[in-house]
């Protein structure tokens, strides 16, 4: 009997662009990247308020493509920001879809991704998933410890991405699997999340969503508390200025006014200087942050990955390559294999290879993060 060919739409709300497949079976027919400019974002007081926005962005664009959608077996969308659960394929369901929306556990643009795939879906009347959402935990409990009691380290990184990139990089570059090796993935988009893989599971990585790790283009990473918290009880800013300048106007943006590091590089072959000190250390704080990753493996470190739209940057790569290489190899995977990975998730329980993964908001872990 010949095996059913299916047609999923991918969809990847990321917190600069938006991300668009149409695949039949693995092959990609369509894919498309859709930038958004900073000041167009700033437009919306939160993130389920670009609901319409990204939505009619992904329509517009399977329209000029003269995509039909009522051919489709099934969308899939970027999970978002649940509470923690374990990595797979979940179908999308009433109570996920509650939790995306109320941003119980924190707001991130892939929490559109679920309800946006959910939206198209069900007026097709096929099905919608999410695969290896930002809140996948494997950490160990040694690495929760934060040290101020109260308050617990948490994972919320690129698992989708990190995991699909360890997993080709462990084939192609070692010839092994994903399973055997320890791996330090730092995943630069933009979030930057610098996740240490030991032998298939993420051990140990920094939320890279509100402030842990370097900043990126428009995040802070970690600032020194006690003048983060002078700051708040100024009385100078509100909670939502203040947490906007650790999400969404930190990092690049905050010193430079720009999340876009190919603009950044444009000033500083103009001479530049304080673009050029700011993406050096950026640079810099994703070195060290390897460094405490390859201490994590006690040194027994098989590669390091460079992935993200970041690692299209060539003098950005040389930087950081220039400070890590002694720990390990590094290898460069530019951009992301997130739209094919969210479609392999679909396509594994399409085929009955596996079953989808029920989000039961009971019984899981509920510790709120405002
Ligand atoms: N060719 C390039 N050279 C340097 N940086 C790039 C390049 N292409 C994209 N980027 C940068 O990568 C970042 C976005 O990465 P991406 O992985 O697409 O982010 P996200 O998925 O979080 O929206 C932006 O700062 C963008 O300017
Ligand atoms: C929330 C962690 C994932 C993340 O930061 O994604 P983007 O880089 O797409 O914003």
């Amino acid at each position: 009997m010949t095996k059913p060919e299916y047609r999923v739409l991918a969809l990847n709300p990321g917190s600069t662009s938006t991300k668009i497949g149409l695949f039949i079976d693995t092959q990609p027919v369509f894919e498309e990247t859709i930038r958004h400019d900073q000041s167009k974002l700033e437009m919306f007081e939160s993130i389920i308020d670009q609901f319409e926005f990204r939505k009619t962005t992904i329509l517009e664009a399977l329209d000029r493509e003269g995509i039909n959608v009522s051919k489709l077996n099934a969308v899939v969308g970027r999970g978002g920001l649940l509470r923690p659960i374990e990595g797979g394929t979940y179908h999308v369901n009433s109570e996920m879809i509650q939790d995306l929306k109320e941003g119980y556990f924190g707001s991130h643009a892939s929490n559109l991704g679920g309800i946006i795939a959910n939206e198209i879906a069900d007026q097709l009347n096929i099905p919608a998933y999410i695969v290896d959402p930002v809140v996948v935990d494997e950490m160990h409990p040694v690495a929760k410890i934060s040290g101020f009691s109260g308050i617990e380290r948490k994972s919320i990184f690129h698992a989708l991405n990190q995991k699909a990139v360890a997993r080709k990089v462990a084939i192609e570059e070692f010839g092994a699997d994903y399973e055997s090796l320890s791996l330090i993935v730092v995943h630069m988009g933009g979030g930057i999340t610098i996740g240490v893989h030991d032998k298939g599971k993420v051990i140990d990585v920094n939320n890279g969503l509100n402030g842990e790790g370097p900043f990126s283009p428009e995040r802070a990473g970690t600032v020194p508390a006690g003048d983060l918290v002078s700051m708040c009880f100024s009385g100078e800013l509100s909670e939502d200025e203040i947490m906007k300048k650790i999400v969404g106007q930190g990092g690049l943006v905050g010193y430079l006014g720009t999340n876009d590091a190919v603009e950044v590089e444009r000033r500083i072959e103009a001479g530049d200087e304080q673009a050029r000190l700011v993406y050096e250390a950026m640079t810099y704080q994703i070195a060290k942050e390897v460094g405490a990753g390859s201490v994590v493996l006690s040194g027994n470190v098989d590669g390091i990955i460079l992935t993200g739209g970041l690692a299209y940057g060539k003098s950005f790569v040389k930087q950081i390559s220039e400070r890590v290489n002694w720990i390990s190899k590094v290898i460069t995977s530019p951009g992301e294999d997130e739209l094919q990975a969210l479609v392999e998730g679909t396509l594994r329980v399409l085929n009955e290879e596996e079953e989808s993964k029920n989000y039961q908001a009971q019984g899981l872990k509920t510790e709120l993060v405002r």
